[in-house]
């Protein structure tokens, strides 16, 4: 054999394969999605997400303690509002009382050192499911629509979230959120991060389940991206970082790894996350269930090959997993 053929020398042993990645997954990087819903005590089993719930505020603190002490970082919030008159403009989105801004001021009292992220969309609270609000005809209204999503980032940013996660994929909503930041002199004190790149997905099932946010007619295929779409997908992740986005994201992420990839040559000076969506943590259950491969062993491939894309933030339902898997 020729010297030029000989690789495996140099992956012999634990840590010299440790050595081939660029970057180890750690817990750091792993974002929890939770939900949270209205009744403060609920804890209440979400059947398609394996071991997840919906929690109450006063749930939290024996819910995230166990996790805080294990590494947990950092929380990304969904509100799941059961209890309340949904409108054409989200009224309940930004409700001082409601679960998201309750959630906020409840989780820094507990845990001043965990991170808390909050998804920004107006779907689980308008009454027709959309993301934005609409004209008569049932199209997008663009205009009110980021306006109201820079209110309601406002709101969760004074009650004290730490980043603001727009998901509505609205044009121009991360320059209004960046505007009205700045008018509120909280532009320096809440990260922006953009779900820039965000598709069409059928992956998104167990979430609209979990989050009641399916819309009510029609789908979403008019302002999330089609799943065909690489160009639109770089554009829209250049549009973000002159609107002014502080974190970059993909979504979904496995079957998008291309463009984390390309996100990760446009943007290399921005943190790159990327959301391991519902459906995807439900695919990788249920092969496992079906014997197809080992749980844990496939968790991994598929974080770690989002790593390797460029991603250095991952959004997952495995978080918790991955925080008694990973040393540090
Ligand atoms: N804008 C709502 C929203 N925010 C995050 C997700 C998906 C998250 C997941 O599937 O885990 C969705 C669903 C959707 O756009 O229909
Ligand atoms: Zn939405
Ligand atoms: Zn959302």
């Amino acid at each position: 054999m020729d010297i030029s053929s000989i690789l495996q020398g140099g992956y012999q042993h634990p840590l010299s394969r440790s050595w081939q990645g660029r970057r180890q997954l750690t817990k750091s990087m792993f974002m929890y999605p939770i939900f949270i819903t209205d009744d403060p005590d609920a804890s209440v089993v979400i059947s398609s997400l394996p071991g997840q719930r919906r929690w109450g505020v006063n749930q939290l603190e024996s819910f995230l303690g166990p996790l805080v002490k294990k590494g947990l970082k950092s929380v990304i919030l969904f509100g799941v509002p059961l209890n309340c008159e949904k409108d054409g403009r989200g009224t309940p989105a930004d409700d001082p009382s409601g679960p998201v801004i309750q959630a906020i001021k409840k989780i820094r009292l507990l845990f001043p050192s965990l991170y808390i992220a909050c998804d920004v969309c107006l779907c689980e609270y308008t009454s027709h499911g959309h993301c934005g609000l609409l004209h008569t005809d049932g199209t997008i209204n663009t205009k009110p629509s980021v306006l109201r999503l820079a209110e309601v980032s406002v709101n969760y940013a004074k009650a004290g979230a730490h980043c603001v996660a727009p998901s509505d994929m609205m044009d121009g909503r991360i320059k209004a959120i960046k505007q009205a930041f700045i008018d509120a002199d909280l532009a320096s004190k809440c990260t922006l991060m953009s779900y820039s790149a965000k598709f069409a997905s059928a992956l998104y099932g167990p979430f609209r389940d979990a989050a009641g946010s399916a819309p009510s007619f029609g789908d979403r295929k008019c302002y999330q991206l089609p799943p065909t779409a690489k160009g639109l997908a770089r554009r829209a992740i250049q549009r973000d970082m002159v609107e002014g986005a502080d974190i970059i994201m993909v979504k979904p992420a496995l079957p998008y790894l291309d463009i984390i990839s390309d996100a990760a040559q446009l943007a290399p000076d921005h943190p790159l996350a990327c959301y391991q969506v519902s459906g995807e943590f439900a695919m990788v259950h249920a092969g496992a269930a079906a014997g197809v491969y080992d749980l844990k062993t496939m968790a991994f491939e598929t974080t770690e090959s989002m790593v390797r894309a460029g991603a250095t933030l991952i959004l997952s339902y495995f978080t918790p997993d991955f925080l008694d898997w990973l040393e540090m």
